[in-house]
């Protein structure tokens, strides 16, 4: 389909290796300009936002281990800790006596927001803690992807209202929270250097300190200012995507009070630690369901990633070659409608993910094996997501740990529909619950 002068969206899943896997040269298209802060006056290239291929491998090489499933078992501490703290402050403040509402859809958000800052900066802002957008952090954040949704379908604006040489004087330097990341960094950095003196271990190892060892390995790569703009875009890419799934298992459940109930039979029958372990979450299938179709039918970005045709053109399956230049992108909303899901692609289904009673243990594999070719939640390729694993660790383990622990009842019953707005991520809200103790 065509969705711009210059741009189509395909649908057929079989492109998405043609278009995303590495080495076929289909770059990242100027759709990504705004999303490029500015940092120290000039444009901060992060992971995500730059479309050079050759400088994209030199920034993710220094610091991809950091990121890597093996990663995960340092960072487990963290979350577990702004797990106890969301369980026991969701609580106090609404399994009381009184039936009072909570807006769950922002408390996950300080959920996301916490446990991400404390992995990366051994520090949270509090968000749990106070219950509320501390410094309006969440709501300028918002404001921001709401201005840069419309201008990445027409990047040039962004050059006029942002990124020119006039407009350049009248502005920041850097983002506000780059200037407070880089803070962050410089005293852990004097911090580790004191410890190392003493000869004192600076324990379990953050997303920062990663980062600081990636600069002694590769200075001419890693300098101070790329060890902020890690910071900042590890912070920003981690929070609304993790809350906005949350959000969806919760809407989604308890709109559906037979997986509801099939959820709490495995959770109960399960004798799981409370926060519920990494490794035990492993061993809990119906709950992995219940996030593999929460990711398929609310995938958290909501736009076409898009690509530039390379040289050669894009042959079609029909013959048809589209030319070098043209953007074309795909879209997690459009592939996880894809008939290979099932007839009911838009009912929330986890049981599409398990073995039917009726299915040889080959024939169910080869089912799930054709649904994850047309998956599209975190990206493919080399430009695919780097946060999965983060995003895996977080979701495994507060899943399974709130269901055992609180009830949580929709506050306008179960006929009554959330809002949702799509700014590249597609954020709802309108989904206040009523919270008991279990
Ligand atoms: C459920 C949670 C998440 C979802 C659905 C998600 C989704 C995505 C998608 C679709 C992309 C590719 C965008 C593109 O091709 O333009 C991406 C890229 C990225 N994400 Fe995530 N994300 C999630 C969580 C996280 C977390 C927790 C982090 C950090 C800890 C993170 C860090 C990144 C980075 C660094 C990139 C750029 C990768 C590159 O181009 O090398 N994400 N994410």
């Amino acid at each position: 389909m065509r969705v711009g002068p210059t741009t189509l969206s395909l649908a057929d899943p079989s492109y998405i290796q043609k278009i995303y896997g590495a080495g076929h040269g289909f770059d990242k298209s100027a759709f990504y300009h705004p999303f490029q802060a500015k940092v120290q006056n000039q444009i901060g290239y992060n992971l995500f936002t730059s479309r050079d291929p050759q400088f994209h491998a030199s920034i993710k090489r220094p610091v991809a281990d950091a990121y890597g499933a093996k990663s995960m078992i340092e960072y487990e501490p963290f979350v577990d800790s702004c797990i106890v703290k969301f369980v026991r402050r969701l609580t106090e403040e609404f399994a009381t006596k009184q039936r009072l509402p909570c807006d769950l859809g922002s408390w996950f958000q300080y959920f996301a927001f916490d446990a991400i800052a404390e992995m990366t900066m051994g520090q949270s802002f509090e968000f749990l803690d106070k219950g509320l957008d501390v410094n309006n952090m969440i709501h300028l954040l918002d404001a921001r992807l709401d201005l840069i949704a419309p201008r990445s379908q027409m990047p040039w604006i962004d050059w006029i209202f942002e990124k020119n040489p006039i407009v350049s004087l009248f502005k920041q330097k850097s983002s506000s929270f780059f200037i407070f990341a880089s803070r962050l960094v410089q005293e852990r950095a004097q911090q580790l250097k004191i410890l190392k003196k003493e000869g004192k271990s600076s324990g379990a190892r953050l997303f920062i300190d990663r980062f600081l060892e990636a600069q002694q390995k590769h200075p001419d790569v890693v300098d101070n200012r790329a060890v902020g703009i890690y910071t900042t875009s590890n912070i920003v890419a981690g929070s609304d995507t993790i809350a906005i799934v949350l959000r969806t298992i919760m809407y989604m459940v308890l709109r559906n009070p037979d997986v509801l109930r099939k959820l709490l039979e495995e959770l109960d029958g399960a004798q799981l630690s409370v926060p519920v372990t990494w490794e035990e979450s492993q061993k809990l299938p119906y709950t992995s369901a219940v996030i593999n179709e929460a990711l398929r039918i609310h995938p958290p970005v909501g736009f076409g990633l898009e690509r530039v045709v390379p040289e050669g053109g894009l042959l079609l399956d029909d013959g048809a070659n589209i030319p070098q230049g043209v953007q074309v992108s795909m879209n997690a909303w459009v592939l996880h409608q894809n008939p290979i899901f099932g007839a009911d692609t838009t009912s929330f289904k986890p049981e599409r993910w398990l073995r039917d009673e009726s299915e040889t243990e080959s024939d169910y594999q080869d089912r799930v094996a054709a649904m994850k070719k047309a998956w599209l939640p975190f990206g493919h390729g080399s430009r695919a997501c780097m946060g999965k694993h983060i995003s895996y660790l977080e979701m495994y383990k507060l899943v399974p740990t709130m269901f055992l622990e609180l009830e949580f009842e929709l506050c306008g019953g179960v006929e009554k529909k959330w809002k949702t707005r799509n700014s590249w991520f597609v954020r709802q809200w309108d989904m206040d619950c009523y919270i008991k103790k279990r």
